[in-house]
């Protein structure tokens, strides 16, 4: 047995994998919400463990993997932990202020509570270090943005990486010669170009707000609101941060932050909610379009995370009126819930549509397990 434990701690949650990566069977997991002290979320993960699986006593983990959201330009790949490596990762803090914070504090604990084995940060960002010059770079003043770190980072990278390689193995494939464009719809949501197996382009940037509407995250919008509202309602900077980050998206939209509150409404015949399930579809239609047109070709349209692989409304939404781009959607392949990998597109569609669950924790354990053993 090989136990590794995967520690993906979140602004106010902490989610945890136990995987025996002789098998890469899952012994233990768990979700620990409305975490306001990592220190004392993750003494409670080690005895949810020890509670839940009288199988697992005296079973350690030979090393942690986290998820780090914010790896700036510093980190291109999994990395074991340093000092060095925890200082830079506070000092990336700044771009992602929702996300590692609680990162660090995990892997603190982590180290506190697993001194002897090593512990491995793998960045959100990594898979987005392959983006060219012209999609990385936003159209300011250079100096400026040189000055600030200023430019696209992308996120959810684990996630997309592993959604593609599962795609190709799906299709039976070779991701190398694969154009793909990968829909991740969690809470955080974003998309992705990915031409033989490497992102080319993906809808988050500096931070995790741009792109897609999310639970409660804007994506897109123009810029001058910013100042507009500055100059007119004197909004502070933390007042548009929070406004931006935490009360926009579906929340904003619907006073719903949950994909299912809203579909449920929605059904109800709230127009509100009608109306945001529109605008959702609406932007995720517009990233679609623009990424098939970047890629030069496309060969599959994959849903995943918590809305894209369970809500059959919203890939319909999206889907059905993309006809024209070879799309096309199998009614009752679509209605299909929970289960694994599945297509969902028509027969002999030019475009496979696939739902494919994703597993960031599992990736971030293949990847320590590479970092380890080179
Ligand atoms: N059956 C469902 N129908 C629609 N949305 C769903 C369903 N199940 C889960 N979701 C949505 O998935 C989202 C969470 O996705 P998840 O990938 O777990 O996010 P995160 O990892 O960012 O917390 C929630 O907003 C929820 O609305
Ligand atoms: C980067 C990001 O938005 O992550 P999450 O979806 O977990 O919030
Ligand atoms: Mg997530």
């Amino acid at each position: 047995m090989k136990p590794i434990l995967v520690v993906n701690s979140g602004s106010s949650s902490l989610k945890y994998q136990l995987i025996d990566m002789v098998t890469e069977e899952v012994l233990a997991h768990g979700l620990l919400e409305r975490v306001s002290d990592h220190g004392v979320a993750f003494a409670q993960m080690l005895k949810e463990i020890a509670a839940g699986e009288p199988r697992l006593e005296g079973i350690s983990p030979v090393a942690v993997g986290h998820r780090v959201v914010h790896g700036g330009t510093a980190f291109s790949q999994a990395t074991v932990v340093t000092d060095q490596v925890l200082t830079q990762i506070h000092e990336l803090a700044s771009l992602a202020p929702l996300h590692n914070p609680g990162n660090l504090a995990g892997i603190e604990a982590a180290i506190a509570a697993f001194p002897d084995v090593p512990h491995v940060a793998v960045f959100d960002t990594a898979f987005h270090q392959s983006l060219a010059p012209a999609s990385y770079t936003y159209a300011i003043d250079t100096a400026v943005a040189s000055k600030h770190h200023i430019r696209r980072y992308g996120f959810h990278g684990t996630s997309h990486s592993y959604v593609a390689s599962r795609t190709a193995e799906f299709l039976g494939r070779d991701l190398a010669d694969l154009k793909i464009i990968v829909l991740h719809l969690g809470n955080g949501a974003s998309a992705c170009a990915i031409d033989c197996g490497r992102s080319i382009e993906t809808s988050m940037g500096m931070t995790p707000l741009e792109g897609l509407v999310m639970g409660s995250r804007s994506g897109d919008l123009d810029p001058a609101i910013l100042m507009y509202l500055s100059r007119v309602a004197d909004y502070t900077p933390d007042q548009l941060d929070l406004l931006l980050n935490r009360e926009s998206g579906l929340v904003g939209l619907t006073g719903l932050n949950d994909m299912r509150d809203v579909s449920l409404a929605a059904t109800a015949g709230d127009p509100r909610s009608t109306l945001a399930l529109e605008i959702y579809a609406h932007r995720i239609r517009h990233y679609v379009g623009a990424y098939f047109a970047l890629l030069g070709g496309l060969d599959a349209v994959v849903f995943t995370a918590g809305v894209g692989e369970n809500s059959a409304d919203v890939r319909a939404r999206v889907i059905v009126p993309l006809a024209h781009l070879g799309l096309t959607l199998d009614e009752s392949r679509n209605a299909v819930s929970g289960g694994g990998a599945r297509k969902i597109s028509g027969e002999g569609a030019a475009v496979s549509v696939l739902v494919i669950p994703t597993n960031e924790e599992l990736e971030i354990a293949r990847q320590l397990l590479d970092v380890l053993e080179a």
